[in-house]
């Protein structure tokens, strides 16, 4: 299968700014993450949480708005750098002149249930060759780059407090003297050499400034705990086949993401990533999206993740709780409904891109695909340790009576737009897709009197009429809205949840009309933002989830020799350590959106099981005449 691209080498001296997305990497503790640069700057850090204010901002901003970067003091010859295998501990190998050290950046999990455990990133410099003089510099910056902290320092450890943030900075060595902290500017900087077989280790932790200053941490231990946690999680894999490794990152990628106490899963660990350079669609993914989750679910479960999938069950089961008419799109990590949008006006911006949004109004949206990813995650997610508070069967008729009422009207549809309503055909496809779950479950289990003769009259309904007004004889293909001439690769999804099945004529017709005019450059567009009405100024990259979809189709319908080769190009779209954004441009050649992307690993994990067969679409049943 093919390889990644080879390990980003830049030759620039001292420390840098200024990173392309591709150039980040992503460490976590399953309650956070960090950003990472190939220059060890590390730029973007919510803490204590992954919807908390971020001390580290300059990826939005500049140096100024929050960084901790260590790197070599003189020009580098070279950077490589990778994951430990099957753990989420980066090694970045930097060679100067002088000799070479290896940084090693990771960050313990936090995995205990206890909600205010301390977080810390821990860096260890070693000498592996020569004497290399380095430089640690770091900008505390609490609420999203704005507040400068209170900082004060004993020998070798530095205590920066603002409001109810407290960080600590430790630095121990071996082999080197002291490690002077030294305040320059409003940072704090070290500069020190390193010599073969010396290290020199920091650890920066989080925690409540009501609290007592955190004990210190043995960074060798924890290094050793953190490597023991992913290896086992990674063995707990089922996936035996050809595309083992590529699947490994992606659904690690995730566990990433996924908040542990609660079971929520973000959709990426970024806010305002731009889709365009410069433009204005930038939004906060911090928080968890029925869509993305769902999905995430379904793989994580092809996948053998049955703890991961019961985790999610009961965080959606208590996050929806309640009356079925104010089912939300999207929740915080703990199920929290409020996430208004504002902007951070004192951000300039990544590469000037503004604004930079905290919170997400579509939360306020009317999404109706929505009831259909809940209600088919919920179908395959095993039942047994349900929250006894909420029940799933319960809870699902109650979703599916309201959606019959529901599914006639417009809604704001998967790709959330800002513009009006209207009948999306995807959004109606998964309408369908939610009665025909909840029948089937029915069917099967009947544990409570249900109306079923209403859920099939409206299922057919439904089907009837997607056909009829979400299909385009002329045009032999789906379009995004009923009666529309538009395209949308939304489409894509019509096969993979099972409408129709994929020797249909219809699907093959819509996947060879996005193949036509939605594709650019051999990527998948969403849709055509010059003409369709998402609110927006046009303009943003190729949407790597849809590629992900057209590859599955493509296998799905027989052309299985294309969807190889497109795989194999998305593929290569990873950077150096396996990571993808939610878009792509491929005229400039660069990662475009949030980063990582759960929907973009999310559809890589899918494709991959679809072409190794683990995935197979679900078969439609009609009523009688149906
Ligand atoms: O492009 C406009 C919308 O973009 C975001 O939504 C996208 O990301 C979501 C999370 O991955 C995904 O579920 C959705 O399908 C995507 O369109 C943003 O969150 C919206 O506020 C925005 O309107």
């Amino acid at each position: 299968m093919a390889g990644r691209k080879k390990a980003v080498r830049r030759m620039k001296a001292g420390p840098l700014h200024g990173s392309r997305i591709e150039e980040y990497a992503m460490i976590g503790d399953c309650r956070t993450g960090a950003l990472v640069s190939i220059e060890g700057s590390i730029d973007w850090l919510c803490w204590p949480d992954f919807a908390s204010g971020a001390c580290f901002a300059a990826l939005l901003g500049t140096r100024d708005h929050g960084h901790w970067q260590i790197v070599p003091a003189k020009k580098l010859k070279s950077c490589r750098r990778q994951y430990q295998p099957h753990t989420m501990i980066l090694e970045t190998s930097y060679e100067t002149a002088d000799g070479e050290v290896l940084l090693t950046d990771f960050m313990p999990p936090r995995t205990d249930r206890d909600k205010r455990g301390d977080s810390s990133i821990m860096r260890i410099v070693t000498g592996v060759r020569g004497k290399v003089a380095m430089r640690m510099d770091l900008a505390i910056r609490f609420d999203y780059g704005r507040t400068v902290p209170w900082v004060t320092k004993s020998d070798q450890e530095l205590h920066a407090v603002a409001g109810p943030d407290m960080v600590v900075l430790r630095a121990r060595s071996k082999g080197v003297k002291k490690i002077p902290l030294d305040g320059e500017g409003m940072s704090t900087v070290s500069e020190f050499a390193v010599r073969a077989g010396e290290s020199v280790t920091f650890a920066l932790t989080h925690s409540s400034a009501m609290d007592p200053v955190p004990k210190e941490k043995n960074v060798q231990r924890a290094l050793s705990l953190t490597r023991n946690y992913w290896k086992k999680w990674v063995t707990r894999s089922t996936y035996r086949g050809d595309l083992a490794d590529e699947i490994e990152r992606s659904l690690m990628t995730l566990k990433a993401m996924t908040y542990q106490p609660s079971g929520g899963i973000v959709a990426a660990l970024t806010t305002s990533l731009p889709e365009k350079i410069g433009g204005e669609r930038n939004w906060d993914y911090r928080y968890c999206w029925l869509r993305d989750t769902s999905f995430t679910l379904l793989v994580l479960m092809h996948a053998g993740y049955t703890e991961e999938a019961v985790a999610w069950r009961r965080w959606l089961l208590r996050a929806v709780a309640g009356t079925p008419d104010q089912v939300q799109t999207i929740y915080s990590i703990n199920g929290e409904r409020q996430m208004p949008e504002w902007v951070a006006d004192w951000l300039p911006g990544y590469e000037n891109s503004l604004p930079v949004r905290i919170g997400n109004a579509a939360v306020d949206q009317f999404q109706l695909d929505v009831f259909g990813e809940v209600v088919s995650a919920l179908a395959k997610t095993p039942q047994a340790e349900d929250d006894i508070r909420v029940s799933a069967s319960a809870l699902q008729v109650a979703i599916v009576d309201h959606l019959c009422t529901v599914w006639p009207e417009p809604d704001e549809g998967i790709w959330e737009v800002r513009g009006e309503r209207q009948h999306f055909t995807h959004s109606k496809v998964m309408a369908w897709v939610a009665l025909d779950r909840a029948i089937k479950q029915h069917e099967r289990f009947g544990e409570h009197s249900v109306d079923l003769k209403r859920w099939k009259k409206n299922r057919d309904m439904i089907h009837k009429e997607v056909c009829e007004k979400g299909f385009n004889k002329k045009m032999n293909s789906f379009t995004q809205s009923y009666g529309s001439k538009d395209l949308d690769a939304s489409c894509l999804r019509i096969v993979l949840v099972g409408f129709l099945s994929p020797d249909d004529p219809r699907i093959r017709g819509t996947v060879e009309a996005i193949e036509k005019h939605l594709m650019k450059d051999g990527f998948v567009m969403r849709y055509n933002t010059k003409v369709a009405k998402d609110g927006l100024p046009s303009g943003e990259g190729a949407f790597l989830a849809c590629s992900f979809w057209m590859v599955s189709n493509l296998w799905l319908i027989g052309r299985r020799d294309d969807a190889m080769v497109l795989f194999k190009r998305l593929l290569e779209l990873r950077n150096d350590v396996g990571l993808l954004a939610e878009e792509y441009d491929p005229v400039a050649k660069r990662m475009l959106g949030n980063f990582p992307q759960a929907l973009s690993h999310i559809a890589l994990v899918h494709a991959a099981f679809a072409i190794s067969g683990a995935f197979v679409p679900e078969k439609r049943t009609e009523s009688k005449g149906g």
